[in-house]
């Protein structure tokens, strides 16, 4: 029995296989505040405790991989800053943040982060009796405090045993994986694995497991090509086959009313915000993925007046398979689907962002700003930019430049003179994050 989005079938599998980044927790959170954590303490790790046999396999590790066996302590720190700038997934690398994280955790000075929908669905698996393990380029000691010390509290009662790239192996060989399967026990058919990078999913399937991507808005393999494995925006999507994202099924009536009356009540709102002034604007919600086919709100409507039934079914070009004229911008919001996996898109033009977009035609840099949390990021000490985009009545045109322009950790691009297209899992998460990049915009706007 295959393992779908949407019908997780316990008795399927025997075990779940975690990646970490991007797949259980934020990739930003790694790079914005556990990197830099690392980065400012290997200089005084390496004077004080380079003796430590742990310490001193990892430097004799940097220097052979960096062919420079005379390295001295400064020199290897210097080397070490290098591969942190180039995310090089070096073994000793790893060792040595891997000490430094579960120091800092221990303390008390780091907690880890997980996605809202992790941690309960890890639980119930966990409860069904379904072994679960984490395979992740993050030494084992970092994932072991990683686990320990999460937003609610030690995890690690839940996590069977704990695989990195120096007990198991490049996450991209399927050796690795053969190595997991024989230590775990558990048959490679019955072994499903979970992550955010299409060449681990390779991989593991190679070695004979199951295994589904998982793709989160805003990470950096969002936009990526998963060909044939099935994908999920979340773990919850396992428990639920929630009518955002599922494989197989067909879409009915009922769900393309049910659809209509989710996009009304939202475009109704924006409409009294003002975002939605007219017939401006459209939004959309992804019904199924494969084939893929989204709910567009009708064109030319009043879109504080819309109700459930004006909504038009459109295939993954965003042209109509049922009766009904989509969104002139329809094409957009399918491109939006597929390039970023998101499960609804909005577009409304606000005035900030008209008068944003024209004013910063090469993008807005925000940083600093709590409110940076509202789009996933686990600080405020982070640096986003807001694409922005010459408009166009051609879509293909506009998709292409969107494409072009997509850029990390930021779930929007504005269109110049025009308004602002937002996407994110679900109808809410596009609304909240639609309401927070508008706020950003009118910021900047009461700024200059
Ligand atoms: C004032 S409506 C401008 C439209 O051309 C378009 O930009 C828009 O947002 C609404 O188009 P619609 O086809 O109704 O979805
Ligand atoms: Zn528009």
């Amino acid at each position: 029995m295959s393992v779908e989005p949407g019908r997780f079938d316990v008795d399927a599998v025997d075990a779940v296989v975690l990646d970490i980044e991007g797949t259980t927790s934020a990739t930003g959170f790694v790079v914005d505040v556990l990197y830099p954590y690392a980065r400012a303490r290997f200089g005084a790790l390496l004077a004080a405790r380079g003796a430590e046999p742990e310490v001193a396999r990892a430097v004799a590790q940097v220097r052979a991989e960096a062919g420079e066996p005379d390295a001295d302590a400064a020199r290897v720190e210097e080397i070490l800053g290098r591969w942190v700038d180039e995310d090089r997934k070096a073994t000793p690398l790893k060792t040595l943040q891997g000490i430094l994280w579960a120091e800092g955790f221990a303390r008390g000075d780091l907690v880890s982060h997980f996605y809202p929908d992790v941690i309960e669905v890890l639980r119930r698996w966990h409860a069904d009796g379904v072994r679960l393990y984490v395979y992740s380029s993050g030494s084992v000691a970092a994932q072991r405090a990683w686990f320990a010390h999460s937003p609610e509290g030690d995890l690690l009662g839940l996590v069977s045993g704990l695989y990195d790239t120096e007990n198991a192996g490049p996450k991209q060989e399927a050796d690795s994986y053969r190595k997991i399967a024989s230590s775990t026990g558990v048959a490679p058919e019955r072994l499903l694995f979970l992550s955010d990078r299409p060449g681990e999913l390779d991989a593991a399937r190679a070695a004979g497991w199951r295994a589904v991507g998982v793709r989160r808005a805003g990470e950096p393999y969002a936009d990526a090509d998963f060909g044939d494995h099935p994908v999920v925006a979340d773990l919850e999507q396992f428990m639920t086959g929630t009518t955002a994202v599922t494989s197989v099924s067909a879409v009915t009536a009922a769900d393309l009313e049910e659809a209509g009356a989710v996009l009304a009540a939202e475009a109704a709102r924006f409409a009294s915000f003002g975002w939605m002034r007219g017939t401006s604007g459209n939004l959309s919600l992804v019904l199924s993925r494969d084939p893929l086919r989204l709910a567009v709100t009708a064109s030319g409507r009043d879109k504080g007046e819309l109700t459930s039934s004006d909504v038009v079914l459109t295939d993954g070009a965003g042209a109509a398979v049922g009766p009904g004229r989509p969104s002139a911008e329809a094409a957009l919001h399918a491109r939006v689907a597929r390039l970023t996996g998101a499960g609804a898109v909005v577009h409304v033009h606000t005035v900030a962002s008209v008068v944003m977009g024209q004013r910063s035609p090469e993008g807005l840099v925000f940083e600093g700003l709590e409110m940076l949390k509202g789009l996933g990021h686990p600080t405020h000490e982070v640096s986003v930019t807001l694409p922005v985009i010459a408009n166009s009545q051609d879509m293909t045109v506009l998709g292409d430049r969107l494409e072009a322009a997509l850029a990390p950790g930021m779930p929007a691009v504005v269109v110049a003179g025009h308004g602002i297209y937002v996407w994110g899992a679900d109808a809410r998460e596009a609304r909240h994050r639609a309401e927070v990049v508008e706020w950003l915009l009118e910021l900047e706007l009461a700024r200059r």
